[in-house]
């Protein structure tokens, strides 16, 4: 080794790379010119001290990204399958997701469309390219949801359009090249289109596995307004045949200066063509993650550091280390209990839909060893079956625990008995306050009377001095929310008020920028369970009684109405979301971590408010909502 290294330091000078003494690199820390100018630079550790030039060569190979990653406020995403490949579930995923992240967003199913041109539903002949007149009616239905499309891409006022960009999601089969050829130029003609730029990106979901293909058509007779009031078995029949019209033209996209996106088998495998920006840094990690698969994500807030009682006493702030104090404990304590039984609950079930054949060997967290021991026999099942991924250690719930870096967040998840890691992402603190940490919003309201009026105005984009936004939080909460979707087990994420209300709006699929008028209660978990169809069921467990009246009526929706209907079906979700905004204009934001922050009338101007100062309004409301 050592006789090779000094051959190697012989290599004549002319053959090692050299570089101008006077060019300073970020990466040659180490690896100043020696005395006689020879660089001891490792080429193959920390690369070449050149600096990287642009030339004809270089501008020439990017010229893909220069033109695809160019600022374009439209965006429209094309999905490309044959029937039963979840196209209407990623575009309504895609839809949930991009609007969450800040898009304005809207999906346009042209199977809706052409019920309306045919007039109701169609049997498989329809489908026939041969048969003329029905083809003819369904390039009408595409013509019409497209130009729909363009109308709401570009129906925005100049001030809209600083603030969001629009994505439109155009759900059809598009199975041929030419309906593809199309669609890519009705978006981007130069005359038709002059001043508004639009990208379009195709995606595609093949699949070819023929059991799920059957579910999934199954899924589609149960639930398609073609098949209403159809024998099961008859619509069986008629959608298998639909699907074999479609398979006799279906050409799969195959044009490389497309940009293009293709989902093998449930992103099983996944390739990826022209695609930057974006659509690489959020829709694709998206895309990879979501999961058929259903499984529960629990959310709750840390436990209570000391009562608000307390704090009045002794008039002190919340500081960000507290720990936990008795309640905080007590429900600590109440949470293991609740999720013990609902991860093996879930366990339970799963067990159950697990068929034997299905048993591929996947792992999840050992948790599968218990599958191979008895071939999945209900009665054998006992719940010390769990054990870890070494074959021993007792196990004593499935679940994924994300806490933020808050102690009295890990101390929540602080379990004698549950030996696994916790994940403390800092990700999941709280909205940063910059100046006003520790402030309640009272001190705020009288401290920065214009400040305080910005926030009630626009409590998700007013930015606290030095700190964040709830614009600035939901960005860090992306790669969260990925984490979350892509799990195939319970989740657990304890955190704070702030970042539970943007997370909560993502699984409720209601306006981010109502989130801070969501209530997150205290000692409460809120449970979210995969709907079919791409959306979440909610329901809400109080796992410990309120230590106070003030924090019981925390709750804003009926405690009774255990499911999220508009989650639980997506032609409903489209209506309600309209229906359920709450006028984020008509109250300061709700965050207080352990304090109840009442819900109190707008502080419209600070010179109108009847010659009260802000602290006496706010006292006051708080009182009458406590009565
Ligand atoms: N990538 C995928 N590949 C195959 N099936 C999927 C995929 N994603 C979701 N599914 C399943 O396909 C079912 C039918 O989906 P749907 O969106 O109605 O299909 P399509 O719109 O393609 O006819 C969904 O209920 C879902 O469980
Ligand atoms: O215009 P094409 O590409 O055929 O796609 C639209 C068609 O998609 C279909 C294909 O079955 O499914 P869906 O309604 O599920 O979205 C038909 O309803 C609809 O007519």
């Amino acid at each position: 080794m050592n006789s090779r290294r000094q051959h190697f330091n012989k290599i004549p000078k002319n053959m090692t790379s050299h570089k101008d003494e006077s060019t300073v690199s970020n990466n040659d820390n180490n690896s100043s010119p020696t005395k006689n100018g020879e660089n001891n630079q490792d080429y193959y550790k920390k690369g070449s001290t050149e600096a990287a030039t642009e030339n004809a060569l270089t501008l020439a190979k990017i010229q893909h990204r220069l033109r695809l990653t160019k600022k374009n406020q439209r965006l429209v995403l094309v999905l490309v399958g044959l029937p039963g490949r979840g196209k209407s579930f990623i575009a309504r995923k895609l839809e949930n997701f991009l609007s969450w992240r800040g898009s304005e967003c809207k999906v346009f199913n042209v199977g809706k469309y052409r019920r309306l041109a045919a007039s109701g539903a169609c049997a498989a002949d329809f489908f026939d390219a041969n048969n003329t007149q029905a083809s003819n009616l369904r390039q009408q239905a595409a013509s019409m949801a497209l130009e729909d499309m363009l109308s709401w891409l570009d129906d925005f006022s100049e001030e809209d359009s600083i603030k969001k960009d629009r994505i439109g999601i155009f759900d059809a089969t598009n199975s041929t090249k030419e309906r593809r050829d199309w669609v890519l130029k009705e978006c981007t003609c130069n005359i038709k289109r002059a001043g508004k730029p639009t990208g379009v990106v195709f995606v595609e979901s093949i699949c070819d596995d023929k059991e799920l293909l059957h579910t999934n058509l199954m899924t589609k007779v149960n639930n398609s307004p073609d098949y209403k009031g159809w024998d099961p078995e008859e619509a069986m029949a008629d959608i298998l045949t639909r699907v074999q019209k479609y398979e006799e033209q279906y050409e799969t996209i195959e044009d490389d200066t497309l940009s293009y996106i293709k989902i093998f088998n449930l992103s099983s495998k996944m390739l990826v063509n022209h695609i930057y920006g974006r659509m690489a840094k959020s829709i694709v990690p998206a895309l990879m993650a979501w999961n058929i698969g259903t499984r529960p994500v629990f959310v709750c807030r840390a436990g209570q550091t000391t009562t608000e009682l307390d704090r009045l006493n002794i008039n002190s702030r919340m500081s960000r280390s507290e720990s936990l104090g008795g309640n905080g404990k007590a429900f600590r304590n109440a949470l293991f209990a609740f999720m013990k039984e609902e991860c093996l609950d879930f366990m339970r079930r799963r067990k159950q839909a697990f068929a034997p054949a299905m048993n591929t060997g996947t792992s999840i967290s050992g948790l599968m060893n218990s599958f191979s021991k008895d071939n999945g026999n209900e009665s054998d099942w006992r719940d010390d079956d769990y054990v870890g991924t070494d074959g021993t250690t007792p196990l004593p719930f499935p679940c994924h625990i994300m806490t933020s870096t808050m102690p009295r967040a890990r101390q929540t998840v602080d379990w004698e008995d549950y030996p696994y890691p916790v994940e403390m992402l800092s990700n999941l603190n709280p909205l940063d306050k910059g100046d006003f940490m520790g402030m309640e919003l009272e001190e705020i309201a009288e401290k920065e009377p214009g400040w305080y009026t910005q926030l009630v105005e626009d409590p998700f984009l007013t930015r606290f001095p030095g700190g964040e936004c709830y614009g600035d939080l939901t960005s860090r909460l992306e790669s969260i929310v990925v984490d979350i979707e892509q799990k195939v087990g319970p989740v657990l994420v304890v955190s704070h008020v702030s970042v539970l209300q943007a997370l909560v709006s993502y699984f409720r699929n209601s306006k981010i920028e109502e989130c801070t008028s969501i209530e997150i209660p205290l000692n409460t978990v809120l449970k979210f369970t995969p709907a079919k169809g791409g959306g979440w069921a909610e329901s809400r467990h109080h796992v410990l009684p309120s230590p106070s009246p003030s924090e019981t009526d925390l709750c804003n929706s009926n405690e009774s109405s255990k499911l999220d209907l508009y989650a639980m079906s997506p032609e409903l979700r489209v209506d309600t979301r309209e229906r359920k905004t709450f006028n984020a204009k008509l109250a300061p934001p709700i965050w207080g971590d352990h304090l109840k922050v009442p819900s109190f009338a707008p502080l419209r101007r600070h010179n109108s408010l009847d010659g009260r100062s802000p602290r006496e309004i706010i006292t006051a409301t708080r009182q009458e909502s406590m009565i």
